[in-house]
């Protein structure tokens, strides 16, 4: 099939790869001419574990083309597909406004009927004011081509994005057209072979799913993270807790680890477009506005329990961070808890030394060069002259360190584990001090209960 692609961030190129990979021949097409240049030149502009190799191979084949004309891609493409992104405004309501320009540019240059898939995460109605932006051009040129608009949402993770686009656990596609439902299932039937993964479903309640997805999982994350700040105070270890919830089916154990916050380019952003929609329809969303307050108090919980450690002022104090991204296998860095930690710790007087095995890039791109932050190229020689190791981001490379070496290398002997990878026990043995998030017992041994 002739597939167009508008937007080649995470979800459009990935989406547009993988279309390709079984055979489809894909253009993406892009309003940034600098990403363009780079993917032509087989540049992935992004880090995302397997990603490069795919897009080398299928541009090389033909299958997968890159361009800024806009015109041509629409001309080429039987199915449009709109992946471009809806960052937040400034009030949380999600903005469109990249979103209805690809809509306006179409309605300007269809010139046959045409199956156009939205895939960005979008608020319940904006299938129809797609619809609508489309048919407005169309008829501004007294034309009468034929289009059908479609909710697709996507539910890729960062880090795990060709696995989930090649290995879908569901396909959820909102159509009122029986033809564009069938040529949509033709699309998918290479990621649809063993048991039926599309769900079909109206437009609203596809747009909705997708909110209704994220704000779900954000949920489960923010009460363990509730769970834990209260094991923190009576004395208990939420990793016990977590394993004994996680065994009850009804629960499971998928996302239900307490940590630093959830960070990325899609919870927080999610969660606060949800909410304001609810408000906008005069619905007051008590648990979605619980869900983010808690998320912003834990991106804070890290240098609650530094500060408490090294009493009032961290002036003079050097701190090792491991982990920057968002989350591993990323170079992401929005809303990233490390942002708010390193934010904290600056305000504090602290000097940062920072080890991340992808995100140095992105970090030096949202700071600058700065002489509190020294971004070091190996995990250890971020220890060095450090007072304190802040683990921030679970990367595999952390999860079993040569303790010894950390005995040796840090001025304080104090470890602050915000992602709960390391068995308080063994850290003590080592002789250096530990604090996790939510594990009451060795937080008291240590010196105390955060508050
Ligand atoms: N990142 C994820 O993991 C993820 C997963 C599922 C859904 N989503 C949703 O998918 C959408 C895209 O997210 P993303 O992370 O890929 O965004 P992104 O910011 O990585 O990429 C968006 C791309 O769209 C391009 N663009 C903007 N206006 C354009 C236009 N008029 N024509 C062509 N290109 C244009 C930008 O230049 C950019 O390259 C968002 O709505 C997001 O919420 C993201
Ligand atoms: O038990 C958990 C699981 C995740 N996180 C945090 O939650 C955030 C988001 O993680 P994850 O969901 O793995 O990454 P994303 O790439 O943001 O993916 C989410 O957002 C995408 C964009 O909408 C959706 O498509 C995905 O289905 C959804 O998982 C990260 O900061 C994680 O550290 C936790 O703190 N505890």
């Amino acid at each position: 099939m002739r597939v167009t692609i508008f937007g080649t961030g995470y979800v459009g190129l990935v989406t547009g790869t993988c279309l390709a990979e079984v055979g489809n021949d894909v253009v993406c097409v892009d309003v940034d001419a600098n990403k363009i240049a780079r993917l032509e030149r087989g540049e992935v502009p992004i880090y995302e574990p397997g990603l490069e190799p795919l897009v080398r191979a299928n541009h090389a084949s033909g299958h997968l083309k890159f361009t800024t004309d806009a015109a041509a891609a629409i001309e080429h493409g039987q199915i449009v597909f709109i992946a471009v992104g809806t960052p937040p405004d400034e009030d949380g309501s999600a903005d469109l406004s990249h979103v209805l320009t690809v809509a306006r540019t179409i309605g300007r240059t269809l010139s046959r009927y045409t199956v156009v898939v939205n895939k960005s995460t979008v608020p319940v109605g904006t299938a129809d004011a797609v619809r609508a932006a489309i048919s407005a051009e169309l008829s501004a040129r007294s034309s009468e081509v034929g289009f059908d608009v479609v909710s697709n949402p996507e539910f890729l993770k960062e880090g795990d994005a060709v696995q989930d686009c090649l290995r879908p656990d569901r396909i959820v596609v909102g159509a009122e057209s029986a033809h564009a439902v069938d040529l949509l299932k033709a699309l998918y039937a290479p990621f649809n072979r063993n048991h039926e993964r599309i769900v079909l479903m109206d437009v609203r309640s596809a747009e909705l799913t997708k909110y209704a997805a994220n704000a779900m999982l954000a949920t489960k994350i923010s009460f363990m993270n509730e769970i834990a700040n209260i094991a923190e105070q009576v004395g208990a270890d939420v990793e016990q807790v977590r394993r004994g919830i996680g065994s009850d089916p009804r629960i499971g154990y998928h996302f239900i680890y307490p940590g630093a916050g959830y960070g990325g380019s899609c919870f927080p952003k999610d969660v606060k477009a949800l909410e304001y929609a609810a408000r906008a329809h005069a619905y007051e969303p008590r648990l979605l506005s619980a869900v983010e307050a808690v998320n912003a108090a834990q991106k804070r919980r890290l240098f609650a329990l530094i500060q408490r450690h090294f009493g009032e002022s961290l002036a003079g104090r050097t701190i090792a961070l491991w982990g920057l991204a968002f989350k591993p296998n990323t170079d992401d860095m929005r809303e990233a808890p490390s942002r708010t930690l390193l934010e904290q710790l600056w305000a504090a007087g602290a000097t940062v030394r920072a080890y991340d095995p992808e995100a140095a890039a992105e970090t030096r791109r949202l700071y600058g060069a700065r002489k509190d932050l020294i971004l070091c190229d190996q995990q250890y020689a971020a220890l060095e002259g450090a007072d304190a190791l802040v683990v921030v981001t679970e990367w595999k490379a952390f999860r079993s360190p040569d303790f010894e070496r950390l005995h040796a290398l840090l001025k304080e002997r104090v470890i602050f584990d915000g992602r709960n990878i390391f068995e308080p026990k063994v850290v003590e043995a080592a002789g250096l001090a530990y604090y996790g998030i939510g594990r009451g017992r060795s937080v008291r041994a240590a010196g105390g209960v955060a508050t």
